[in-house]
């Protein structure tokens, strides 16, 4: 392996409590909030269609045009605690919070850059309010910190000259204060989810990288930090140049899943997908027609198929300038808080079950757990459920509730679960109740070929 300074500071899955409550938790929900919900992807009547929380650069804004946004700041509807309400019905565990995405703006007195929200119309300190109201609901808060920057006169793409170096530097430092600054204010934060940190300046200081995450764990130990933040001494990102992967879980998923034929190497550490509701909207967009708007199913599914693999999903709303929610997202989070109620135990402290995926849908298994959970989405023409084991195992029983369903075994290690339901209104979870196939005789030989 290649010696590094600021790769991998470790191997394998952290086993600590901090972690472990992380990896249980699943599903998260992300909120992309800032001055662009204001404009919501319209500038002086023209709708642009890319991301809202990019209209600063779709519409050519000068800097100083787009920061005098902060003196329009008034979320009037803003109520901390009905959002951690509707995101404790939806049945998410954690909530990630974008403190400052790239138009550099701050949703906490930051006492390092006047562009944040004590001076604004609203001056109340937003990420207080989320952070006390969400943990009142049992709900963990996480931050999401964009070292990028467009407000920051320090900020550089790249260091060309000496000026940049010392400029950057002095960036360098900022963004340092603010992260000592937003692990200490807020002592129950559990994880930094960074981003904008892809460009050429940050990969040619990894070193700052490692030193911001160490200073968290500092600050804070059991602190949780992402994969995106670091660059090693080569620049490579997410993973290190010995392909060991940086930070504490993969966060390279976002608004793509990972394929769980092709890519089970996910399923060795922890990683985390983010999704947007359309297709690629993260901040408040006014105009949803401009793209395709997942349905709730849509993204019901994406949650069964992170939690399939090992994985988080975190899965994104926009409140709007005044702090709002869209119908859609509500309907949203009651549609998937519908499904969790009854079954939230198959995603909860779940992961990848090891089984081969079959088309019907997806298996989880709680850790350890003797029980592999079936998550149905196809019912197959046949009313078939295939299902391969693997190892010493053999299916005893398949129920639904208190419904149980045929068992055949079709050949070794392989099942057809006899799925009898008429017609499906929505995902259906069969609990298959395992044992070692070696406490039964083996009936089956292998062709001699
Ligand atoms: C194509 O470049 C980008 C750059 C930043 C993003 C940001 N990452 C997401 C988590 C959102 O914050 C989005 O604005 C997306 C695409």
């Amino acid at each position: 392996p290649v010696p590094l300074r600021y790769g991998a500071q470790y191997t394998g899955m952290r086993t600590d409590e901090a972690m472990q409550q992380w990896r249980s938790h699943r599903f998260g929900q992300f909120i992309h909030w800032g001055l662009y919900a204001i404009p919501g992807g319209v500038w002086n009547g023209k709708t642009y269609n890319y991301a809202a929380e990019f209209l600063k650069s779709s519409a050519r804004i000068p800097t100083a045009t787009w920061d005098s946004l902060m003196y329009q700041f008034n979320p009037r509807e803003f109520d901390a605690r009905a959002w951690a309400k509707m995101a404790k019905q939806m049945g998410a565990r954690y909530m990630t919070i974008t403190t400052k995405h790239h138009e550099g703006f701050c949703l906490w007195p930051t006492k390092f850059t006047d562009f944040n929200i004590s001076n604004t119309p609203f001056r109340r300190d937003i990420l207080k309010e989320l952070v006390d109201a969400y943990n009142a609901e049992g709900i963990d808060v996480n931050f999401y910190y964009s070292v990028l920057d467009w407000h920051h006169p320090d900020w550089r793409y790249d260091i060309k000259s000496p000026e940049d170096s010392v400029a950057f530097r002095r960036f360098l430092d900022f963004a340092g204060n603010q992260l000592k600054e937003l692990a200490t204010n807020y002592p129950t934060v559990k994880a930094f989810w960074f981003d904008g940190t892809w460009d050429s300046s940050i990969k040619k200081n990894g070193w700052w990288t490692l030193e911001a995450e160490q200073m968290l764990k500092s600050v804070r130990p059991g602190m949780i930090v992402n994969s995106r933040l670091r660059a090693d001494d080569f620049g490579k990102r997410h993973f290190d140049s010995n392909n060991q992967l940086m930070g504490d879980y993969e966060s390279g998923y976002e608004r793509r899943l990972p394929n769980p034929v092709k890519d089970l190497q996910v399923t060795k550490w922890d990683w985390e997908a983010c999704m947007t509701v359309p297709e690629n909207q993260w901040g408040y967009h006014r105009d949803w027609t401009v793209s395709h708007v997942k349905s709730p199913l849509e993204l019901l599914e994406m949650l069964v198929h992170a939690t399939s693999m090992g994985g988080n999903f975190l899965l994104n709303f926009g409140p709007d300038g005044n702090g709002g929610f869209r119908n859609e997202e509500r309907h949203i989070a009651q549609f998937i808080g519908k499904w969790m109620e009854k079954n939230g135990p198959v995603i909860w402290d779940c992961g990848y079950a090891g089984w081969e995926k079959q088309d019907w849908g997806y298996f989880t298994r709680k850790n350890g757990s003797a029980h592999v959970n079936m998550i149905v989405f196809n019912k197959p023409v046949s009313g078939l459920l295939k299902v391969k084991v693997k190892g010493d195992v053999k299916i005893l029983s398949a129920k639904a509730g208190g419904k149980a369903y045929r068992v055949e075994e079709i050949a070794k290690n392989e099942y057809f679960i006899h799925f009898t339901d008429r017609k499906m209104t929505e995902p259906r979870v069969i609990v298959l109740e395992t044992a070692k196939a070696s406490e039964a005789a083996d009936k089956y030989q292998d062709a001699r070929t």
